[in-house]
């Protein structure tokens, strides 16, 4: 089967819209959340959108409002001085970025939309927007993440798309945030379900030279794979803060690459394994398991013997900021557990089992008759 990988082409300047859904008017940009990512993709599209004709130059920020421990509003602050103060410090996103406290003012005029908010957020979100958006809005998630419903696993942008009537597309990758918000080289890829010019939109508000990006017509693989690798990056924290080295993580690493493919095919017969090979598998994968939150978070878990919880930790090392490996390994716990298949992914199953407390961080690399050792058992590379 012919790959599928398209470039972006054309730079911010001499863009012209050519998709048969073209408006006269100028498009315009909301960002739904305003955290560590959502506050350098803000900067990134305020950058484009200036550049870009087709594009309004105000986008609007979607900030979950709070107030400061110097009495000001985030949103007030983040107007003032250009700077989200709380989850991006030192970085000016860029004088066209307005923030904006409320929600339905914030997406009303909105052509696209970006979501962009810790996944546990979105089901609510979204319920407060049916019937505010334009009916022919546009949505992009890049949100590292699933819910998991009675028939199974939910993929964040389904949810989106079910829940508004909008088509929406993915961007994930190897993409932490701090390193991107002072303009470091990396690359992104976007999931889409066949609409090559809405994918072509997308690629062009987030392509700078310092950001490339892919598209692929994959939009559950690129999304499963961002969404998983999470639940790998709390093994690589866990062998991390047992002080394990370089040769286990790289065994997880590899290990969990294999989790991710089987977890991604049995859900989706569609997913193609040349998106394991994009940046949103692979790439990203290595990213967070060496430079994560979910690392650092669980390396700290581990290093204190399970004696601390997870949402205990969270709270002081990320200071606001959220994880999602520990909700995401419990989704995919679910998930294992409706189908039978808990035995086929033990990486998967041992995270979820240390971070509720039934295992101790050990068990990651230990052998026992209730702890397989994944990497002598590797149930899930019998299937793919
Ligand atoms: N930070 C990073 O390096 C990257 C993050 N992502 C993904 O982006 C998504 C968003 O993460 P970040 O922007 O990093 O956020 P974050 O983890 O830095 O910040 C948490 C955000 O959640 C908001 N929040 C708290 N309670 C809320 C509520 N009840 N309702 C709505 N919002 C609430 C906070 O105001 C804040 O904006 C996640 O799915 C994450 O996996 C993806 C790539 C890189
Ligand atoms: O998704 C990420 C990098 O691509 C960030 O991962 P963490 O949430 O573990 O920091």
């Amino acid at each position: 089967m012919a790959r599928e990988t398209e470039r972006q082409g054309e730079t911010a300047g001499g863009a012209a819209d050519s998709g048969g859904t073209v408006e006269a008017r100028r498009r315009r940009v909301t960002v739904i959340g305003s955290g560590n990512w959502g506050s350098v993709a803000a900067k990134i599209i305020a950058t484009n959108a200036a550049a870009l004709p087709s594009y309004h130059d105000e986008v609007k920020m979607w900030v979950y409002e709070e107030t400061l421990p110097t009495g000001d509003k985030l949103t007030s602050y983040i107007n003032r001085t250009n700077e989200n103060v709380k989850y991006l410090p030192g970085i000016k996103l860029g004088p066209n970025v307005v923030a904006d406290p409320d929600l339905e003012h914030a997406v009303k005029d909105a052509d696209l939309l970006v979501f962009v908010t810790p996944h546990q957020f979105v089901e609510s979100i979204c319920r407060r927007l049916v019937g505010k958006i334009r009916r022919d809005a546009e949505a992009l998630s890049l949100i590292k993440g699933m819910e998991v419903k009675k028939d199974g696993p939910c993929m964040i942008s389904n949810l989106i798309s079910e829940m508004l009537g909008i088509n929406c597309c993915v961007l994930m990758g190897a993409n932490i945030a701090n390193e991107i918000a002072v303009e470091k080289f990396c690359e992104a890829t976007v999931g889409h379900k066949g609409d090559k010019e809405m994918a072509q939109r997308w690629v062009q508000l987030f392509s700078t030279p310092y950001f490339l990006v892919s598209a692929v017509q994959d939009v559950e693989g690129v999304e499963l794979c961002g969404t998983l690798k999470n639940v790998v990056a709390i093994a690589a924290g866990l062998a991390d803060g047992l002080e394990m080295g370089n040769n286990t993580k790289a065994a997880i690493m590899r290990i969990g690459l294999r989790e991710m493919r089987a977890f991604s095919k049995l859900m989706f017969s569609t997913v193609k394994d040349t998106t394991f090979f994009e940046s949103c598998g692979v790439a990203d994968l290595i990213t967070t398991c060496l430079g994560g939150r979910n690392r650092r978070v669980a390396e700290a878990f581990a290093k204190c013997g399970g004696k601390r919880s997870f949402d205990e930790l969270e709270a002081e090392l990320l200071r606001g900021q959220k994880l999602q490996g520990v909700s995401t390994a419990r989704e995919v716990y679910e998930v294992l557990g409706h189908r039978g298949w808990q035995e086929l992914f033990p990486l998967f199953t041992t995270v979820h089992e240390i971070c509720v407390g039934r295992l101790p961080p050990s068990a990651i690399v230990e052998y026992s008759e209730h702890t397989p050792n994944f990497a002598l058992v590797e149930g899930s590379a019998q299937l793919y």
